[in-house]
């Protein structure tokens, strides 16, 4: 059975992030995941994951002006020195946290200007992965209906971008949900992509809720990752359909021991 981290950027979201950090320890999570966490001293959560031996696994990339609807800067175009800007923050906050990776967001880019994105995106990682060689740099897809005009959405488009950047720390985040919901084939795409996957997230699809229900079987993704060898972890990111606690009835379900 997977190694499983509870994704504070979801889990748990009626309270602060510490008191998260403390709902995670006693449901007996052994890891988190956060998204964006930098309005908390890296101190604290180093402290707070340090009481409760728990392992923290890492942050998203800062997404720049959500008001003007960025979501991530690293393929958009023009705006190289605040992507590299925007790392340097997250790299700073994850190493005084002692997180070991950054999820780097690539970000909304116009259908137009794609292959600019993809030279830009390419350019942003090299630097990154040479800045940051003891960190694990991952890539998600973000399907289209969450987020429309996010710039890859495949796991091919990551593996490929990987392939042209180079760097040997710079892995696929392979969100299930988002994968699921953008192109499906889960099993195929898992078997083939393994060597690249730095993380794994699930959540039901189309409902993004516990990992119980709708057209995914985790049963069987979960049974599926532990037969083709998968060591690494396995990121709760649903959203619960009511309180976190009662919602982690899945894993009676599923037969998961966190
Ligand atoms: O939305 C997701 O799936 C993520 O993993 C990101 O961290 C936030 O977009
Ligand atoms: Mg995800």
């Amino acid at each position: 059975m997977p190694k499983f981290s509870a994704n504070l950027g979801f889990l748990w979201p009626d309270r602060p992030l510490l008191d998260r950090i403390d709902a995670a320890a006693r449901a007996g999570f052994r890891a988190i995941e956060l998204h964006w966490p930098y309005d908390v001293s890296a101190e604290a959560v180093r402290e707070r994951c340090g009481r409760h031996g728990l392992l923290l696994l890492g942050i998203n990339t800062p997404l720049g002006r959500v008001d003007a609807g960025e979501f991530g800067l690293g393929a958009v175009p023009g705006r190289e020195a605040d992507f590299e800007r925007g790392f340097l923050q997250a790299l700073e906050w994850a190493e005084a946290a002692g997180a070991g990776a950054i999820h780097v967001m690539a970000g909304v880019v116009a259908p137009e200007r794609k292959e600019a994105g993809r030279a830009t995106l390419i350019g942003n990682l090299r630097k990154a992965a040479a800045l940051a060689p003891e960190t694990t740099l991952l890539l998600e897809g973000i399907n289209q209906r969450d987020k429309p005009g996010y710039f890859y959405s495949t796991i091919a488009e990551k593996a490929d971008v990987i392939g042209q950047t180079g760097a040997p720390n710079v892995r696929i985040m392979f969100d299930v949900y988002h994968a699921g919901v953008s192109e499906g084939d889960i099993f195929r795409k898992l078997a083939a992509y393994l060597p690249l996957i730095g993380h794994v997230q699930i959540a039901a699809v189309p409902s993004r809720a516990e990992p119980d229900e709708g057209e995914i079987d985790y049963a069987h993704v979960l049974a599926e990752l532990d037969r083709l060898g998968y060591r690494g972890w396995v990121g709760c990111e649903y959203k619960p359909r009511a309180g976190t606690d009662e919602g982690l009835a899945w894993t009676r379900t599923l037969n998961v021991t966190l």
